[in-house]
């Protein structure tokens, strides 16, 4: 098959094809790890901060479904299964005081600045909102890490996680994909990750205009694109890539 992106670190034999933009990409279940980040009830459920801050989340409920379709693909198939947690202490400490950049650009915390009288705890650890949404409990076996940050890469063991285990193609989800998904994408992409965007299993903060943009800049500059039916019909249907070039 031409214009196929084959890493060099899949050995000959080895390897399944994924239907993407801007071309097809070989990856090997073996070191591949689904990222679902952030999927807490904050970004994906009403009353959570997105909504609270004025975000629309009414459509992250197909949104949920497709993830849930790739995490249950994702683990028949071997495939390391990672949940990120956005968020801090109850204290705040790792939120940053005004010294933070974050202190003064996360909505969440200016949500509860500008709102004295409502619970001051969103995004904290240990309550509802930090919480990961019903529908998308990890199992025994899938990794969860908790970030303080936008990236996924930012303070956190997810690196170490990943090198120790041979991964270097990451397959991301979640909420949302103009902020946490592409920050932990474009950063994988720094730092050698193979990033693939699986479009219809992510969801925005804002306008969809800023989805798409996201999805431009990772078909574009930082990785590929694919889909939940695809990523899924690949790991049971995809022929090896040795064959393909026979
Ligand atoms: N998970 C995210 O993409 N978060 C976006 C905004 C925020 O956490 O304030």
């Amino acid at each position: 098959m031409s214009g196929v992106v084959r890493p060099e670190f899949i050995p000959a034999g080895r390897g399944l094809t994924l239907a993407a933009r801007p071309e097809p990409l070989v990856f090997d279940p073996a070191s591949t790890a689904l990222i679902v980040v952030d999927m807490q009830n904050a970004y994906a459920t009403p009353g959570g901060y997105l909504d609270l801050a004025g975000f629309d989340v009414s459509h992250t409920g197909p949104v949920i479904e497709k993830i849930k379709q790739s995490v249950a693909a994702a683990r028949a198939a071997g495939i390391t299964v990672i949940y990120f947690q956005n968020g801090w202490d109850p204290d705040y400490v790792e939120a940053g005081g005004p010294g933070s950049p974050n202190w003064h650009k996360s909505n969440a915390l200016k949500t509860m600045r500008a709102n004295p009288g409502m619970p001051q705890k969103l995004l904290s650890k240990g309550d509802w909102d930090f919480e990961l949404v019903e529908a998308l409990k990890p199992e025994p076996g899938d990794i969860v890490m908790h970030k303080p940050r936008y990236s996924g890469f930012f303070n956190t063991p997810l690196d170490s996680t990943l090198r120790s285990r041979g991964i270097r193609t990451l397959v991301f989800t979640g909420i949302a994909t103009n902020v946490c998904v592409e920050s932990t994408l474009r950063d994988g992409y720094f730092l050698e990750y193979f990033g693939v965007l699986l479009e219809d299993a992510a969801h925005q903060a804002g306008p969809r205009a800023a989805h798409e943009a996201a999805v431009y800049n990772v078909e574009t500059f930082f990785g590929w694109v694919s889909n939940v039916e695809t990523f899924c019909n690949a790991l049971v249907t995809s022929p090896r890539l040795e064959t393909q070039q026979a």
